[in-house]
């Protein structure tokens, strides 16, 4: 039960770790304590890694531990064998052992663990022959066993059909590698004395080596064959190369010659002096952005246009910025500091394209005379008076953080409320997960995810820091805005106080926290639930709404828990980031975060700062593993050059 999980934790932590694991001990349930996953009122997940964890963990720990499902010890300084009553934890399956200094053979107990569904074991002081049992793990998918000091042949693997991910590279194996291996590249196998595909070392042609079927003839040999094959290619295929690239550049040149082209054309097209003779008339109405997540640039009404229309009764040719006066000439309201680089007048001048219609009016990209660029959002459904407007929005402009898109002015006339934002040329998180899909994209990495968490983390914790009272009320993936280096700025805050209620958009839905019935009114913990959906958004790749972007139509959350009870973990992420699988534990991490985040009831769910500490927690501990790699790809280098 419980309570002999809590002890057999304890004793873990007095013979392992006593002064690195700071748990609070006072408390009856270990539930709450870093690492520990409990699930029905038992522990399922223990996960501690590289928190300097040492010495030999003795036998009678795991007994009792017998319902854990997944356990993390890697990047510690364990020593000894593994102890043989983790065989007892039957449901386990996943376990991270490596980077330690576990010895002897790997322990015959873990090939009756037959949920096993990844095992890791490399980089530890593992010896003697790698068995054939591992043949009974069937549903074993990642086997890591490189950078230890195992030795004999490598055997036949053939049962274990799910297998996507093997290493033994870096210890004493000898001989051929077997055909049902042979699929994984040649870096599962580096730094070994092993001959054969996919190495580029053929095997000695001799009896009873498996290779000995093939002649030993070494013209007859396909493997000689196609090294041949290869050389005679390469003179062809380099020149072949050259020319396809060189004719592919050209290609490039003359496509964006075209395309910049025809894009100054258009924007040139929505210059205000065209806009002035031919559009005025339709400013009052409202033209939806085309494709909002992607820009839909160039099919919208410029900036200009709306505010030189509402100028026409508010005075018209103002000069200057300065302080908004009343009635009358109505001008941009600065905030701060902030340099007063241009005024109402340049801002009727840009050229401008629609970004997208959220849900309190159109953003649009204004580009000012001197080449810099602002956003400029048309509000619509403004009912507040002038007076509470100028309060609220002062209140918005005084945040200012890193983090956030700083909001840089403001005009307020009767018709027309504009408020002018910094223009963020990467776009939004939105886009950069769900649009342009093909070739050419950025791929997003772990390190670019997890850092767009942080940084949107650290924006909503500052705004939540300025009072109990405020919140974002709007976190999603389009109000996460990048600049160049991927650094992410939380948009949007403090909008969703000056509209009307008219302006909820299903967009939303998906992210909004399920005690939320008025969205002027939104918790904190309401921002924490939205940022939850969020993270789940990043990792799975999936858009959590059910507007275009969806066509799953999936309440993300609910299919994230229901895919990790089942312990399909690594199913929900993106295959993208799956392509960093030695960083999936600080994947489950984030994930787990997440799910925290989206607990129905609010007092569940951690504060922002909680949440914050998590996710540099995490990010270090990839960035110790990304540190900790680095002298074994020194290694490698070193054994290929010999
Ligand atoms: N400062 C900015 N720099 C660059 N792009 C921006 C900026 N502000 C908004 N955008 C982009 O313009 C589009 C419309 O933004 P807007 O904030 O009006 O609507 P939204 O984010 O889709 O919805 P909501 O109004 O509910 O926040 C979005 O794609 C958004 O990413």
């Amino acid at each position: 039960d419980l309570a002999a999980d809590r002890a057999a934790l304890l004793a873990l932590r007095s013979s392992v770790g006593g002064r690195t694991l700071f748990w609070n001990i006072s408390s009856q349930s270990p539930c709450a304590w870093a690492g520990v996953r409990c699930e029905q009122n038992r522990v399922t997940g223990l996960r501690l890694p590289g928190v300097a964890l040492a010495g030999e963990i003795p036998l009678g720990i795991f007994a009792n531990l017998t319902q854990l499902r997944t356990l993390s010890l890697r990047l510690n300084s364990l020593s000894g064998q593994v102890p043989s009553d983790l065989g007892r934890c039957e449901n386990l399956r996943n376990l991270y052992l490596q980077g330690n200094h576990f010895s002897g053979e790997i322990p015959e107990f873990l090939f009756g663990l037959h949920d096993l569904v990844r095992l890791n074991l490399g980089g530890n002081n593992f010896s003697g022959e790698i068995s054939t049992g591992f043949n009974n793990l069937t549903r074993l998918r990642t086997l890591l066993l490189d950078t230890n000091a195992l030795s004999g042949s490598v055997p036949d693997l053939g049962a274990l059909e799910n297998l996507g991910q093997f290493n033994v590279s870096n210890n004493l194996l000898n001989g051929s590698i077997p055909k049902t291996l042979q699929k994984f590249g040649s870096d599962a196998f580096l730094g070994n004395l092993l001959c054969g595909q996919p190495l580029e070392k053929p095997c000695p042609a001799t009896a009873g080596s498996t290779n000995a079927s093939e002649p030993a003839n070494p013209t007859a040999n396909p493997t000689d064959g196609n090294q041949k094959k290869k050389s005679n290619l390469s003179g062809g295929a380099i020149a072949g190369i050259v020319i396809g690239s060189v004719l592919g550049f050209l290609l490039i040149v003359m496509i964006l010659i075209l395309f910049r082209k025809k894009s100054s054309k258009r924007s040139r097209s929505i210059d205000i002096a065209s806009i002035k003779n031919q559009e005025l008339e339709n400013v009052p109405g409202e033209k939806s952005g085309g494709d909002m997540e992607n820009g839909g640039y160039g099919n919208g009404y410029s900036v200009a246009a709306a505010a030189a229309a509402a100028m026409t009764g508010g005075g018209g040719g103002v000069k200057g910025g300065g302080e908004a006066n009343g009635a009358g000439a109505k001008k941009l309201v600065f905030f701060g500091n902030a340099a007063r680089v241009f005024d109402l007048e340049d801002l009727l001048r840009a050229s401008a394209e629609v970004l997208g219609k959220g849900t309190f009016g159109t953003a649009y990209k204004a580009v000012l005379e001197g080449g810099n660029a602002v956003a400029v959002k048309r509000l619509k459904d403004v009912t507040i008076s002038e007076r509470e407007f100028k309060d609220k929005i002062e209140g918005v402009g005084a945040m200012d953080h890193q983090n956030l898109v700083p909001l840089r002015a403001y005009y307020f006339s009767r018709d027309e409320k504009l408020l002018v934002y910094d223009y963020m040329p990467m776009g939004s998180l939105s886009a950069l997960l769900h649009g342009n899909k093909g070739a050419g994209r950025t791929p997003l990495n772990w390190d670019i995810r997890s850092g767009i968490a942080l940084g949107a983390a650290r924006g909503i914790e500052y705004l939540h820091s300025q009072g109990a009272n405020i919140s974002h009320g709007n976190i999603k993936s389009s109000n996460i805005l990048l600049n160049k280096s991927y650094e992410a700025r939380v948009s949007d805050f403090g909008l969703a106080h000056l509209v009307g209620p008219s302006s909820t958009p299903n967009r939303v839905a998906g992210y909004r926290a399920p005690e939320v019935t008025d969205p002027r009114k939104v918790s904190q913990k309401a921002d924490v639930y939205s940022f939850g959906v969020l993270l789940l958004e990043l990792l799975t790749g999936k858009a959590p709404t059910h507007s275009i972007l969806n066509e799953e139509g999936i309440d993300l959350p609910r299919w994230v828990q229901s895919v990790v009870r089942e312990e399909w973990t690594s199913e929900v992420f993106d295959l993208e980031l799956l392509r960093y699988q030695n960083l999936e534990e600080e994947m489950v991490q984030l994930l787990q975060l997440a799910v925290d985040c989206c607990a129905q009831y609010p007092d569940n769910r951690p504060s922002m700062s909680e949440v914050t500490t998590r996710i540099e927690e995490l990010r270090r501990s990839s960035l110790r593993e990304d540190f900790d790699a680095q002298p074994d790809k020194v290694n490698d280098a070193a054994d290929d050059s010999r």
